[in-house]
């Protein structure tokens, strides 16, 4: 069994797989490294052959991570690092090793299920677009506010933005204007996500006409989903370019 982990800037997201089929045996999305251990460990039978990684956090934090699965585990993580091209796609970054790994391997596994020019929408802490064309050019992308940005700022530099998060997940339940404040912002801030993709999904087409496929991932991906019509959901979209950037035999 093969243990993958994606530790974004807010939850690591976590799954166990079989190394001889790829299919998968558990997983989840937890808020820290304790708790990962803790859900790994009550997975029954889990017996971890190796481990990869994908991490946009400090390399003190990973190290420290690497080091906590090498103890529980007996497992040597590897860890994503930035190259130039992989798979057909050429980073396209002035400076290829800046590019969030996230970005990139979401990137990867993109092109690789798209086998064509593609556009993919992380919704996570950030919000982030990416642009790949047809023959595996990265053109860049875009970083805004996600969802937990825009709500944090609002609330941290106003006085009078007070709200707890159960009254937020239920005010998005129609983005009508909003009759509180909870759901004026939680409503206004989706439709600024929703914004966001709807702008990517116009530069892709000035750029490609009807010939791209568009992939939606990230945590917020549901809140854009009637955005983007169009879109692939694929929540799984960086686990995919991870398996191809470090594979396991
Ligand atoms: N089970 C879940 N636990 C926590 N957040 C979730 C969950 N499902 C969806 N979300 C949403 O996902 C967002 C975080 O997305 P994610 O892609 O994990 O971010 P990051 O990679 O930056 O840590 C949160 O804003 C939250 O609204
Ligand atoms: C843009 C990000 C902060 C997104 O992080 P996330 O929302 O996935 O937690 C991450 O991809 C990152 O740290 N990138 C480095 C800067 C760049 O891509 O230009
Ligand atoms: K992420």
């Amino acid at each position: 069994m093969i243990l993958e982990l994606d530790c974004g800037n807010s939850f690591i997201k976590w799954r166990v797989i079989h190394a001889a089929d790829a299919t998968i045996v558990g997983g989840g999305i937890v808020d820290s490294d304790q708790a990962l251990l803790a859900a790994v460990s009550a997975l029954p039978s889990v017996r971890l052959k190796g481990c990869r990684i994908v991490s946009v956090r400090s390399e003190e934090e990973t190290d420290a991570l690497r080091g906590l699965l090498q103890a529980g585990f007996a497992v040597q993580a590897q860890v994503a690092l930035p190259v130039q091209e992989m798979a057909g796609v050429r980073n396209g970054y002035d400076d290829y090793q800046r590019l969030g790994m996230d970005r990139w391997l979401a990137a990867l596994g993109a092109y690789h299920l798209a086998k064509g020019a593609c556009l993919v929408i992380d919704l996570g802490t950030a919000a982030k677009a990416d642009f790949v064309a047809a023959d595996g050019e990265h053109l860049g992308g875009y970083i805004c506010p996600g969802m937990p940005l825009m709500r944090s700022q609002l609330r941290t530099h106003t006085r009078r933005i007070r709200y707890d998060d159960a009254s937020a997940e239920r005010a998005v339940s129609t983005l009508a204007p909003g009759r509180s404040t909870v759901e004026a912002v939680e409503r206004g801030c989706v439709l600024m996500l929703q914004g966001f993709a709807r702008t990517q999904i116009e530069q892709a087409r000035a750029l490609w006409g009807e010939s791209f496929t568009v992939f939606l991932t990230g945590g917020d991906a549901p809140l854009v989903r009637e955005a983007a019509p169009q879109a692939r959901v694929v929540p799984d979209l960086v686990f995919v370019g991870l398996a191809m950037a470090c594979p396991l035999d």
